[in-house]
């Protein structure tokens, strides 16, 4: 059944999402950085998409996880995809958050309310929100496609 997007996400969802992404990490092609990171995006109609980071030999070029599962996710769903919920996790027992980066693609598909969850220190989970880490963000207007 779809997610409505005023109910709360429980702890059992906020723990799978966290279990896919640290699952998907494990893809993670990072030969320069070995630092490997996954990512899973729960959807306002409650489905879920993972992606893990791509490196380049040309470092610049480097996709993160979070990038790949929007891209994974707009290819499977279209243009009208919207985020609920975003868990972060990596395989380096490492604190990490979505980059400045991703924290600006996310906002292009998802409101200021979108639940953030990532590995504090020690890999305690900790949670905040997309406008949290992205104040103030700048948004364009959606526009139909023809
Ligand atoms: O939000 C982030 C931040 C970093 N990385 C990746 C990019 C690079 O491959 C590695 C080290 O920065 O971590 C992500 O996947 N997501
Ligand atoms: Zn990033």
């Amino acid at each position: 059944m779809p997610l409505a997007v005023e109910e709360e996400i429980s702890p059992e969802l906020r723990l799978k999402l966290r279990e896919l992404a640290t699952a998907v990490a494990q893809h993670s092609y990072s030969p320069y950085s070995h630092f490997r990171v996954g990512a899973a995006l729960l959807l306002t109609d409650g489905t879920i998409f993972t992606g893990c980071n791509v490196e380049n030999a040309s470092y610049r070029l480097t996709s993160c996880a979070e990038q790949a599962a929007i891209a994974r996710a707009v290819s499977e769903l279209g243009p009208r995809i919207r985020l609920r919920a975003v868990a972060v996790a990596n395989l380096n027992d490492s604190a990490s958050m979505p980059c400045g980066a991703c924290r600006q693609t996310l906002s292009e598909f998802g409101d200021d309310d979108v639940l953030i969850l990532y590995p504090a220190e020690h890999n305690e989970p900790a949670e905040t929100t997309l406008g949290a880490l992205l104040p103030h963000a700048f948004r364009g207007t959606f526009i139909e496609p023809k």
